[in-house]
């Protein structure tokens, strides 16, 4: 007799299953099955997105969910995929790419937010895994699901994660280390890349295609527009370029670094997507490189807004073969240049509390940006801090952070002059928009080593800090403080 191992029962997820990508057809992707992990575990289980999603987390901890989400067992319904993309990486053009490492299952019909897709993020091997491995390490895959769940904490478009499974298999980086999945989730996780791939090649029919999978799915409005002379193409670009503009403006105000802007890391629909060597500012240094391996300080925290415009011109000449015309590409791309200051004007007067447009507003945000950097000010603290004072506190510990005090007091005093009449509820709002908990460098690395130790519950705790990011949390106020000396010397690069 041989010994014969069961397979895990598939998880049926209680969700019925869509066929969104997987219906373009076999040009766009490869069917395979994700590797199997040997004994794999569970890191962390966002139960408030598998409530949203209509999923039971006690099914998604269970064995048969564990099993799944680390790809060891096909649930039930599910027909997964790697799909192939190119794109322009560090401002060069890289060829095709696609998902080396990621493998979507497909998408579930959810009771409150129309189709969402799951995505395994370090499932194995694909076609398009070039040289690499198909594995995410368990230090990468936790800084991407809290960083997920951070930005939509903070109001931002993101991809979200739902859970985090390791397992004891070791994966070569700079070190070894020890391989993990994070389930990704999203209505869609095309990117720019894809348009580019199918362009490049003058696969047109293809490119086609998917623009109207896209169109039809996400931005049916394109369809009835009576912009650019009805060219939906077009009108489609300007509604990507207005999406990724509110997206720039979202990071810039809230000192998001993404680190790896390449265009096969651009969402279609303006989602923040792929959390690499991302930071948080500390200090307040608009040209800061996050990413160790951007020698040139291409993505710096200051560029990112043309980078991402760039981005869309790349993006708009892949389409150009449909929108048929340069003059109404170029016209789709400047909503961008529209969009893009207006989204960041109307967040930095959030943050600073004045609720309508006057006058000057424009030169209060670059003084006080200027003074910020001046003295590297630490970015959420000083917002923070002017929260509370506009909410009725003192201005000291606001003026304590700049070495130059009269420069400080003279910006104050412009300040208060514009502050509204009613402080109170401006400081109330302030502090719903500028958040007292972010997902700083050295509290995941905190929360890293001791998951490296077999103890979770440093990214547990942090989880629930960053999906509620305006709250008090006392027993968690270290966590608001300024980041240790140690946090200067974090060495983030591309390697996860
Ligand atoms: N360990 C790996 N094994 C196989 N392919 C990889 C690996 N790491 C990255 N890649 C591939 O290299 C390309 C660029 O990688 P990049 O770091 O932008 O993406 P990523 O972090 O893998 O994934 P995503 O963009 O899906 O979040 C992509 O095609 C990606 O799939
Ligand atoms: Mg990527």
């Amino acid at each position: 007799m041989t010994d014969t191992v069961a397979a895990p029962a598939a998880l049926d997820l209680g969700r019925p299953w869509r066929d969104g990508f997987a219906a373009l057809g076999p040009a766009f992707f490869t069917d395979l099955r994700p590797t199997p992990l040997p004994s794999p575990h569970l890191v962390s289980l966002n139960g408030d997105l598998a409530a949203q999603l209509g999923l039971d987390p006690a099914l998604l901890a269970d064995p048969s969910g564990i099993a799944a989400f680390t790809g060891n067992a096909v649930p039930e319904g599910a027909r997964p995929l790697a799909s192939v993309y190119s794109g322009h990486q560090f401002g060069v053009w890289a060829g095709q790419l696609g998902d080396g490492r990621a493998i979507l299952l497909g998408g579930i019909e959810t009771p409150a937010h129309g189709v969402q897709e799951l995505q395994l993020k370090g499932a194995g091997r694909t076609p398009y895994s070039r040289m690499g491995d198909g594995r995410a390490v368990l230090r990468s895959s936790i800084r991407e699901y809290l960083c997920s769940e951070a930005m939509h904490g903070l109001g931002i478009p993101t991809t979200r994660a739902l859970v985090v499974t390791g397992s004891p298999q070791p994966v070569r980086r700079e070190e070894v280390e020890t391989a993990a999945v994070v389930t990704r989730v999203a209505p869609s996780f095309v990117r720019f890349g894809h348009f580019e791939h199918f362009s490049s090649r003058e696969q047109l029919g293809e490119l086609a295609r998917l623009a109207d999978y896209v169109i039809d799915t996400f931005y049916p409005e394109c369809r009835a527009t009576d912009r650019f002379a009805g060219n939906a193409y077009a009108a489609f670009l300007e509604q990507v370029s207005e999406r990724t503009a509110a997206m720039a403006a979202h990071w810039q105000a809230v000192g998001f670094c993404h680190g790896v802007m390449n265009t096969d890391n651009m969402s279609i629909l303006g989602l923040t997507v792929d959390y690499g060597p991302f930071q948080f500012l500390d200090a307040f240094v608009p040209n800061h490189v996050c990413n160790h391996s951007d020698e040139n300080g291409r993505y710096a925290y200051n560029r990112q807004p043309n980078v991402a415009y760039w981005n869309l011109f790349c993006l708009g000449q892949a389409l150009l073969p449909l929108i048929g015309d340069q003059e109404l590409a170029l016209a789709a791309l400047e909503s961008y240049k529209a969009v893009f200051p207006r989204e960041l004007e109307t967040r930095m007067r959030a943050k600073l509390g004045l609720a309508d447009a006057r006058e000057g507003d424009r030169e209060l945000l670059e003084a006080t940006l200027q003074l910020l950097a001046a003295d590297r000010v630490d970015y959420p603290i000083f917002w923070r801090r002017l929260s509370h004072f506009v909410a009725g506190g003192d201005a000291a510990p606001v003026r304590d952070l700049f070495l130059d005090r009269p420069g400080f007091d003279a910006w104050l005093a412009t300040y208060e002059a514009r502050l509204p009449a009613d402080r109170a509820a401006a400081g109330v709002a302030m502090l719903r928009t500028n958040p007292k908990y972010v997902l700083r460098n050295h509290l995941c690395e905190l929360a890293i080593r001791q998951a490296k130790l077999g103890d979770f519950s440093g990214v547990d705790d942090l989880l629930a800090l960053v999906q509620s990011p305006f709250d008090e949390h006392p027993a968690h106020e270290a966590k608001a403080g300024f980041p240790p000396d140690w946090a200067t010397h974090i060495e983030i690069s591309c390697s996860s």
